[in-house]
């Protein structure tokens, strides 16, 4: 799978453990920064990630801060962007099964290493299940989209 990956300033160090890991598991990663860990601004990498996946350059993205909550309140700005912070392997998966996240994104402050793993290990190997319920709410965020 192709992955966008990026991260502000206090996500840097845990997105080159992330990006490692991509690599192991034969993911194509693209990496869109910080490459430094010098201050950058959430919502600037977050627009980088999400324009990769909306014009389909990725499947999917990942998006690392200091807690999550900055990227994916950034990402979800963004039409046709499904953003979720998750911290826990349940909600990594179910978030794509049951609302088709497209940008998961994690707080290096908040996870260590190695729950990162299984964190994006989880979101990568689940897929959208087209139950008729998902699809209509999933039609019904894209409604609320347009209706801003
Ligand atoms: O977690 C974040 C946003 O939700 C960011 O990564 C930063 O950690 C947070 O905004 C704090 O900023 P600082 O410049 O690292 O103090």
């Amino acid at each position: 799978m192709k992955i966008v990956v990026g991260s502000d300033h206090a996500g840097f160090p845990l997105k080159a453990e992330i990006i490692s890991q991509l690599k192991e598991l034969g993911h194509e990663v693209e990496d869109v920064g910080s490459f430094d860990p010098l201050p950058v601004d959430f919502p600037d990498i977050a627009r980088l990630v999400c324009d990769k996946v909306n014009s389909k350059a990725a499947e999917r993205g990942l998006l690392v801060c200091g807690t999550g909550v900055g990227a994916a309140i950034a990402a979800n700005k963004i039409r046709g962007i499904r953003a979720a912070v998750c911290h826990d392997v349940h909600s990594a998966h179910q978030c794509v099964e049951h609302d088709d996240v497209n940008v998961m994104c994690i707080g290096a402050q908040i996870v260590g290493p190695w729950l990162a793993r299984d964190l994006v290990a989880a979101y990568l190997s689940a897929e959208f299940d087209r139950n008729e319920d998902f699809v209509r709410r999933v039609e019904k965020l894209a409604q609320l989209e347009q209706s801003n």
